[in-house]
């Protein structure tokens, strides 16, 4: 793999425009959804920081998890699979230098772009009430902060602003302008009620624009089609696996519970062949037999 993994972005990102449709950036909560998202074609994966709260801790996306939290998580993925990954790295961890630190790491890890928000650091999810943000300046050094510490040019680094509901559309795409000229790559336009509004990002910017398709949220879920034609170029999927890998272990947890035997819900299940299909575990076989065949297992 020789081009850096912001290459291998920005290219998938261009193929996708000149074919007309935007890139889809599905959220991968461990190395092995990462695997399955992979190797059904998707081109560009997801590392969410609410999914790294919730699943890998337990915890609500209010900016309790670390800088290390999170670079774990996008480790195993990047270690897993050479799709680029998009990384959630909340308000950045800090100031000027954790922020800098946030995106040495995070390219050091193989991470070909992350998203950095206008939130105050007591952060909260995008899409629910009472958030607050700081001013452009403020988000405007973070930016800064972030872009000056990237030793890959092709690194992405996306500015997400809250703004829309907090002080409304003007303003956040005011802010979005702000931080396109403080040299943002890209803008996550967060939690935007009307698909309208979108455009009103993209008719001004001239850097791509993602779209938030989070479930039980402000936003509606929109196709890559209707926001394709008001500019969108990225649109994000960020928990939508997550959730629905939780609702089928919470029934399966219920059925051994209530029935004794997992009997009734074992064709939900993901089969062991499958599993090993999709980890390449046959090929890790061949390669021990090959390796030790002439060395039986010497214990037994
Ligand atoms: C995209 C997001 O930042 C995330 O951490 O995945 C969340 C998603 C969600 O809570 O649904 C957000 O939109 O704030
Ligand atoms: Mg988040």
């Amino acid at each position: 793999m020789t081009a850096s993994a912001g290459a291998r972005f920005y290219h998938t990102l261009t193929e996708h425009t000149k074919a007309g449709k935007p890139l889809q950036i599905v959220g991968a909560i461990n190395a092995y959804s990462a695997m399955l998202a992979s190797q059904v074609g998707h081109q560009a994966l997801y590392l969410s920081g609410a999914g790294v709260a919730n699943a890998s801790f337990g915890l609500p996306d209010l900016g309790m998890t670390s800088l290390d939290n999170v670079l774990e998580d996008a480790r195993r993925i990047t270690d897993a699979v050479d799709t680029p990954l998009l990384v959630d790295i909340d308000t950045g961890f800090g100031g000027a230098f954790n922020i800098a630190q946030t995106i040495k790491k995070m390219e050091k890890a193989g991470v070909a772009a992350v998203h950095i928000e206008d939130q105050v650091a007591q952060k909260r999810c995008g899409h629910r009430p009472n958030k607050s943000i700081v001013s452009i300046a403020e988000m405007t050094d973070r930016l800064k902060a972030a872009l000056d510490a990237r030793t890959d040019a092709d690194f992405v680094v996306m500015a997400r602003t809250d703004a829309l509901a907090v002080e409304g559309l003007d303003a956040a795409v005011e802010r979005a302008v702000a931080f396109a000229e403080a040299g943002a790559d890209m803008i996550f336009a967060e939690a935007l009620t009307d698909i309208e509004m979108y455009r009103k990002f993209t008719e001004v910017l001239d850097i791509p624009v993602l779209a938030n398709m989070t479930e039980f949220g402000q936003t509606e879920l929109y196709s890559t089609e209707a926001l394709f034609d008001v500019g969108v170029e990225m649109v994000l999927y960020p928990l939508s696996a997550f959730r629905a890998m939780s609702q089928a272990a919470l029934n399966v947890y219920q059925h051994i519970l209530a029935d004794g035997s997992q009997a009734a819900v074992v064709d939900t299940m993901q089969t062991r062949m499958a599993l090993y299909d999709f980890l390449g575990y046959h090929a890790y076989e061949e390669k021990l037999d090959t390796l030790f065949k002439d060395k039986p297992n010497q214990d037994q």
